[in-house]
């Protein structure tokens, strides 16, 4: 279940506008030959959103049974698009999702029948190649039982192949959901994954600038699967604090990145107090329909635990986010503190074992609905969506409300939603060189 909203991606240069909207263009018309009109693609990409999907009279097994099935129908046409090297060794299955420059299939090894996941991402357009580059850049060298391992990698102009595990288990709140029973002691059993995660990825010297529940699967459907960090298309090598491109999911955003300051890998923890927060109570700690107050309330870290189930989850739990969400980076918890938080490290066990599961979910699904009947596409909506081209507006078209925005120093919302290009504009604003590659 996604909770998510659309992307910030990092900004583009004025001058880049047009090219941008052309290769997004391109990009959409180059897809209009798949199977199904614009609505059902989006779908796809989110199924808990979708229509029929989304009905809440249907278990969970019938949901799966139609998302099944519509995967199935696809799978003839995804076959033709893959280059005949890539289906000499794998035979495809199904497909599981899309992204922004991506389609990702279940395949099988020809010779070992072992099923892997395939990341089919399209680097014509420049976008689609950074992204490409970043997520390769970081999966090629790492190695953790809480990341998405890379297998192998079949690369051809127009497209990369990324043979990656499997994961079968599910995005973390669809589990959360399903299971029908949650505790903080559940809750710290994910939230110690994701810090391993983190503690490795940091130590790396890796952000990965977009973390959030929707980029967190569960490798197997059993109880004690491991959790993957995925999804390293907006992630960074950078030393300390030598970030500086805005970009992720509005409401993960750490106030640091949004207030146009160098950064580091504290924007990760941030989100990690997003996600916790998000996990206990199936709300958002800032939520807004305009980004503009969005983006203003989180550089204000303000926030209440206000609402079911906030009274019956204990105040470690409470502390724990608070230490996360805190304003200054250079005090928030990093990865390797937040493990050793006596939350984290008891697994809950001076906290009461309430179950959570019903106001959790009653929250989620009281958003899900929100967000589909303010804007069926609002939490799918990806850079090659009509709607997001929408978005690539000059400052000048800009709403009043968005001058004000820039008027508070914030970064500008709209602006915010653009293409993975390179952040030109960021240059202007920070003249020192930045170390990593993508920012530089
Ligand atoms: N290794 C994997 N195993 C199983 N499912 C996966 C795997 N990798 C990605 N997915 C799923 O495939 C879908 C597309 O993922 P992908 O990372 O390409 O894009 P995204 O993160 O959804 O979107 P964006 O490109 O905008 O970031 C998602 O639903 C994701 O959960």
């Amino acid at each position: 279940m996604g909770c998510g909203n659309s992307k910030v991606l990092p900004e583009a240069s004025k001058k880049s506008y047009v090219s941008v909207v052309q290769s997004l263009v391109a990009f959409s018309k180059g897809h209009e030959d798949d199977d199904e009109p614009k609505k059902q693609k989006k779908k796809q990409k989110n199924p808990s959103f979708s229509a029929s999907v989304d009905n809440p009279h249907l278990g969970p097994s019938s949901k799966q049974q139609i998302k099944q099935r519509q995967e199935w129908n696809k799978v003839p046409r995804y076959k033709d698009k893959f280059e005949p090297r890539v289906t000499a060794r794998y035979d495809i299955k199904a497909l599981i999702g899309r992204g922004s420059f991506s389609r990702v299939v279940r395949v099988e090894h020809r010779a070992t029948r072992q099923p892997f996941a395939i990341k089919m991402m399209e680097v014509e357009a420049p976008e689609g190649r950074e992204v490409c580059d970043s997520e390769l850049a970081v999966l090629q060298r790492v190695s953790h039982a809480n990341v998405i391992q890379l297998v192998e990698v079949f690369q051809f102009p127009q497209r990369v192949y990324m043979v990656l595990e499997l994961a079968t288990g599910g995005e973390l709140l669809d589990r959360v959901v399903s299971r029908g029973h949650f505790t903080e002691r559940d809750a710290t059993q994910a939230i110690q994954m994701i810090l391993a995660a983190l503690v490795y990825l940091h130590s790396l010297g890796i952000t990965h600038r977009d973390l959030k529940p929707e980029n967190l699967l569960y490798y197997h459907p059993g109880a004690d699967s491991r959790l993957l960090v995925t999804d390293f298309g907006l992630s960074a090598f950078a030393k300390s604090w030598s970030l500086r491109t805005t970009c992720g999911t509005p409401e993960y955003i750490a106030p640091e990145m949004l207030l146009r300051r160098p950064y580091s890998c504290a924007v990760d923890m941030w989100a990690l107090g997003v996600i916790a927060y998000i996990l206990l109570s199936g709300t958002v700690p800032f939520e807004d329909d305009s980004r503009t107050r969005l983006y203003r309330s989180i550089v204000r870290g303000k926030y209440s635990f206000r609402g079911n189930p906030w009274p019956s989850v204990s105040n470690l739990a409470k502390d724990f986010i608070l230490r996360l969400l805190v304003l200054d980076p250079a005090t928030r918890l990093t990865a390797e503190k937040a493990v050793r938080h006596p939350w984290v490290v008891t697994m809950a066990a001076n906290s009461s074992m309430t179950n959570l599961h019903r106001s959790i979910s009653q929250n989620l699904r009281q958003r899900a609905s929100r967000s589909s009947s303010r804007c069926p596409s609002s939490s799918t909506t990806s850079s090659t969506d009509a709607s997001s081209l929408g978005r690539l507006m000059p400052p000048e078209t800009k709403p009043k409300q968005q001058q004000q925005g820039r008027a508070a120093g914030l970064i500008q919302p709209q602006r915010a939603i653009q293409p993975r290009a390179r952040g030109h504009k960021e240059h202007q604003h920070h003249p020192t060189k930045a170390l990593d590659s993508r920012e530089g």
